[in-house]
């Protein structure tokens, strides 16, 4: 995944500097890392960092964990825009659904809880022992989230797990859909973000043809969601920057294909930090 930006800013480093950047990210996915004693990541990442006037090798950055926190911080995004700012905050009293409780289910989880007012939080993962240790991980977290009162459930079953969800992370990788249209609430949001067979493996058919479908890029979507036969509306900028509306009693869905300028703006930003820190 290549990614060139010219000509943009990073505040925090400095208001008044140009970066210019180009980066790639290498990923490999090994289901079976989990097994391992100790376990290893199954999606594991590095990102190269290329001088813009002379392409020459500039950094090699571990790109693991920007991995798990730039595609929790897109969802996030997508679930401001496309949820929260659809629904009555001052009543909101939201639940968050994790389908999947690997890395990214529990980095959303944290994220979600963090940022958002999530009053309960459901967890159901393929091994139901996964799931509870998550749930003991956000229990000693709690005093850190915006709602202190979180409630928290594990569930052995998809179904009884997002009966009651408002927003709904799949996190699986599942090559068939796990995830259909009998199960949910009316005005859900989704994010999908497991990448099976193909990026929508894990939700059925029937939840895209009844929602709206937001992707974060639309050159993504040519190249990776040839086979998702549903219309979509937009990507989530559109709608952060008005080009788009605010979807309003929908079911909306975030197709998350992740992007490469996420992880070499992520990736340039760390080296600008440790170069500075270092003077
Ligand atoms: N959209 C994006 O930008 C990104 C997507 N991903 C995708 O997200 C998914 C999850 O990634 P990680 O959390 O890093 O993986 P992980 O291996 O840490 O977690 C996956 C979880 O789902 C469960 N699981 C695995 N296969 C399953 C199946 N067939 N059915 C039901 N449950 C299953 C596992 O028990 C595990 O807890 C992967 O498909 C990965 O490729 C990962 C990074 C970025
Ligand atoms: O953007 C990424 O990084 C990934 N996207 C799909 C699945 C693996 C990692």
């Amino acid at each position: 995944m290549l990614a060139v930006l010219n000509n943009y800013k990073l505040s925090s480093i400095d208001e008044h500097k140009t970066f210019h950047t180009i980066g790639q990210k290498l990923v490999t996915y090994f289901q079976d890392n989990v097994n391992l004693q100790p376990p290893v990541p199954t999606t594991l990442a590095t990102i190269c960092l290329f001088d813009n006037v002379t392409g020459k090798l500039r950094s090699i950055i571990e790109g693991t964990e920007i991995t798990s926190w730039r595609t929790a911080a897109s969802s996030l995004v997508a679930t401001k825009y496309l949820y929260f700012n659809r629904i009555d905050k001052t009543t909101a009293d939201s639940v968050l659904a994790i389908i999947g409780c690997g890395v990214q289910g529990r980095i959303h989880a944290i994220g979600m809880c963090s940022t958002f007012n999530i009053s309960t939080i459901n967890l159901w993962n393929r091994t139901n022992s996964k799931a509870e240790s998550l749930a003991v991980e956000l229990e000693n977290m709690k005093a850190t989230f915006q709602n202190k009162n979180l409630k928290i459930y594990v569930h052995n079953s998809v179904g009884e797990c997002v009966a009651e969800s408002d927003i709904i992370v799949t996190a699986t990788g599942n090559r068939t859909p796990l995830l259909f249209g009998h199960m949910l609430k009316t005005n859900v949001h989704i994010n999908a973000v497991g990448y099976g067979q193909t990026h929508h493996s894990e939700v059925d058919g029937g939840v895209y043809e009844n929602g709206k479908i937001y992707v974060d890029s639309w050159t993504g979507a040519e190249a990776e969601l040839k086979t998702l036969n549903y219309p979509i509306e937009g990507e989530v900028g559109e709608v952060i920057n008005g080009v788009k509306e605010t979807p309003t009693q929908a079911l909306t869905i975030f197709q998350s294909l992740g992007m490469a300028v996420e992880d070499a703006v992520v990736g340039q930003l760390i080296v600008e930090l440790y170069e500075k820190n270092k003077k």
